[in-house]
């Protein structure tokens, strides 16, 4: 009987997360033993630094990826907007997930209904935090860290006038009746990968047990998303966001990045959406182009 040992963070959403890619590989086979082998990555233990202080995106794959290399593990699930833009040649992506609700979400405190102006929305990215300003003028925007729970409880402790989150993270968790309002992905452009959940493996291993969880439309989205972000220069630390979709054969990617001034940047490209990576590479580099004429 095949047997096969799962990589995962060991948060709850990491966790959840990767029960749904196990349910995926049981569906279509029934026969495959799974096990769950959850850990804490560098990115979990530091919680005190914004990502870009501490080195990024990384932080929460070196240690699954480590997992992986000395066969510990033998396939890891992440959610594909946190991986890195360039991975280890010998750990390539073997499988992405029907994507879930790409969108950001506003959440208030507990039993509060209204922002309070006083406090600052809580965010964790560059990227939400220059798309909040269009979208709450005058209103204080400050960092927040930790896994959802955590976050969660620093608003209702009153830290917080509100949190923006991805709606995915907090669907999977139960969590959705926290949500107060979604913001469409116009105002405000997901995270690339936003909502996809990946699988990595070890290159030249079949994956074919994944097949009932892969989804073309999410791989063709990710791969574009993920080229634009990687063009740009793999931007932990810049509010890079790209969103794709795919109709019939034509794919729309809609990008953003910053001028260095901080104003947001954004343009959209349509092709074949067998050539994903080369719209996201152009779309990249239009936007490198007005970001420069705007500098
Ligand atoms: N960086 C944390 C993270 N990574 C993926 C998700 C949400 C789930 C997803 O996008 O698939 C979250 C939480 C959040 O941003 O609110």
């Amino acid at each position: 009987m095949k047997h096969l040992k799962v990589g995962s963070r060991e948060s709850r959403l990491a966790v959840i997360q990767a029960k749904l890619a196990m349910d995926a590989i049981r569906e279509l086979d029934p026969e495959i033993e799974l096990e769950l082998v959850a850990m804490k990555t560098t990115g979990d233990k530091i919680l005190d630094r914004t990502l870009d202080k501490i080195g990024g995106k990384g932080l929460f794959v070196r240690e699954l990826d480590a997992a992986l290399l000395n066969g510990m593990v033998d396939f890891t699930v992440h959610s594909c907007k946190d991986l890195p833009m360039d991975l280890d040649p010998r750990l390539p992506l073997a499988g992405f997930s029907k994507r879930a609700d790409p969108r950001d979400a506003l959440v208030l405190p507990n039993g509060v209904y209204e922002l309070d102006p006083a406090k600052p929305i809580g965010c964790a990215s560059a990227r939400r935090a220059v798309q909040l300003k269009k979208l709450f003028p005058g209103q204080p925007v400050a960092p927040v860290r930790g896994n959802v729970q955590t976050r969660l409880q620093k608003l209702d402790d009153g830290q917080y006038a509100a949190l923006v989150l991805a709606a995915a993270g907090l669907v999977r968790l139960g969590l959705e009746d926290r949500i107060t309002r979604y913001f469409s992905t116009d105002e405000m452009l997901p995270a690339a990968g936003q909502g996809i959940l990946a699988v990595q493996a070890r290159t030249g291993e079949s994956a074919s047990y994944l097949s009932a969880f892969f989804d073309q439309d999410s791989a063709d989205c990710a791969l574009a998303e993920r080229a634009f972000v990687r063009r740009l220069g793999g931007g932990c630390s810049s509010p890079t966001a790209a969103y794709a979709t795919v109709q019939g054969e034509t794919l729309t990617l809609r990008g953003m990045d910053v001028t260095a001034k901080g104003a947001p940047v954004f343009d959209t490209i349509l092709g074949p959406r067998s050539q994903g990576e080369a719209l996201g590479i152009e779309l990249a580099e239009r936007i490198l182009q007005k970001r420069t004429e705007d500098a």
